[in-house]
């Protein structure tokens, strides 16, 4: 009889989590991912609850990696809030099971899980697609994503310059104080991306803040914030622009405003998965992936 699940939670996660450590892990997933090979990798889309009374969504993001022996999902539940209340946009819990008896193993808390997961795979996206001479990165939103993704790219690159904008200047103040190096605050969206050869877009909106004719040619944008079919943070000119990567194809037709409202034009895949679906990764043990539009303005 199995014992009761571990329980990890708050500062134990805090303790574990690495980026070096995480980063290559998640590498190596996304890429198992990517070959389509159901003993490496079964990750169906996620399950989307509605929670219309809280202007919320809760998702089930199940995952089985057969080889490794990780049976595992994540529950999310996520909101735009607009009471300028303090609650979190993101709470999330991961759940490890034993795949052959299917007892829980572990229970996990999913917010720091799901903070440094996703910037992990937005600063991987760009080791494999900025330009390496790459000088200036601008984050758009000041919130749990932008400190996350701040931290990761200044981990694993040097940046000249980082600038940062929220809307309405909300959460600056804070967001400077709670990152460990330089930053530039800027009043615009505009002046923090014109010019910038990385761009990170970790609002909660849902209308287009970043526009293409301020991006300059050959900039990377991880595209983190617009997780649902009918909300946007890139306009119509850039992601037509663009060429688009994601970690997965179908996820992002189902779950990308940015890509489902642009009209981009789609490609097929093709035999070499690295062209559209390419060596991205989803995480091992801490599986649970969703879709994330990364584009390279061309
Ligand atoms: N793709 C993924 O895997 C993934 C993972 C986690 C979170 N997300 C999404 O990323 C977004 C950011 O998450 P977070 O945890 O940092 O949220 P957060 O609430 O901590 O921060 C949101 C930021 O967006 C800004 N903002 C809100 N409304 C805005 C508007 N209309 N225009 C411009 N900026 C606005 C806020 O000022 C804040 O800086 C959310 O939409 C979240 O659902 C996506
Ligand atoms: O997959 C996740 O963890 C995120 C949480 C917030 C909304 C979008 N998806």
């Amino acid at each position: 009889m199995a014992g009761p699940p571990a329980v990890i939670w708050g500062r134990e996660v805090e303790g574990l989590l690495r980026y070096r450590e995480l980063v290559p892990r998640l590498e190596e997933a996304l890429g198992k991912f990517s070959s389509r090979d159901p003993a490496e990798v079964i990750q169906p889309g996620r399950t989307t609850v509605p929670l219309q009374k809280h202007h919320g969504f809760m998702g089930l993001m199940p995952t089985y990696m057969e080889n490794k022996g990780v049976l595992c999902t994540k529950f999310v539940c996520f909101y735009k809030r607009e009471d300028g209340s303090n609650l979190p946009s993101t709470q999330a819990t991961v759940v490890l099971l034993d795949p052959e008896y299917g007892n829980v193993k572990a229970v996990m808390d999913g917010e720091l899980i799901t903070r440094m997961r996703t910037a992990a795979v937005s600063a991987i996206s760009a080791k494999l697609l900025m330009c390496p001479e790459a000088e200036v990165l601008a984050i758009l939103g000041t919130g749990a994503q932008a400190m996350s993704h701040y931290n990761v790219f200044t981990e694993m690159f040097s940046f000249k310059e980082v600038r940062v904008w929220s809307c309405k200047g909300q959460g600056s103040e804070r967001f400077c104080r709670s990152v460990s190096g330089p930053v530039t605050v800027c009043v615009s969206a505009e002046e923090a991306v014109r010019g910038a050869d990385v761009i990170v877009t970790v609002t909660r909106c849902t209308e287009p803040v970043l526009f293409g004719q301020w991006v300059k040619p050959g900039a990377h944008v991880a595209a983190v914030g617009a997780c649902r079919p009918n909300w946007r943070e890139l306009d119509d000119v850039l992601m037509k622009e663009a060429v688009v990567y994601a970690d997965s194809r179908e996820g992002a037709l189902t779950e990308s405003g940015d890509v489902i409202l642009s009209g981009a034009e789609r490609r097929q895949p093709c035999s070499n998965p690295s062209e559209w679906e390419w060596k991205m990764q989803c995480p091992a043990q801490l599986v649970f992936d969703q879709w994330e539009a990364k584009s390279c303005k061309s």
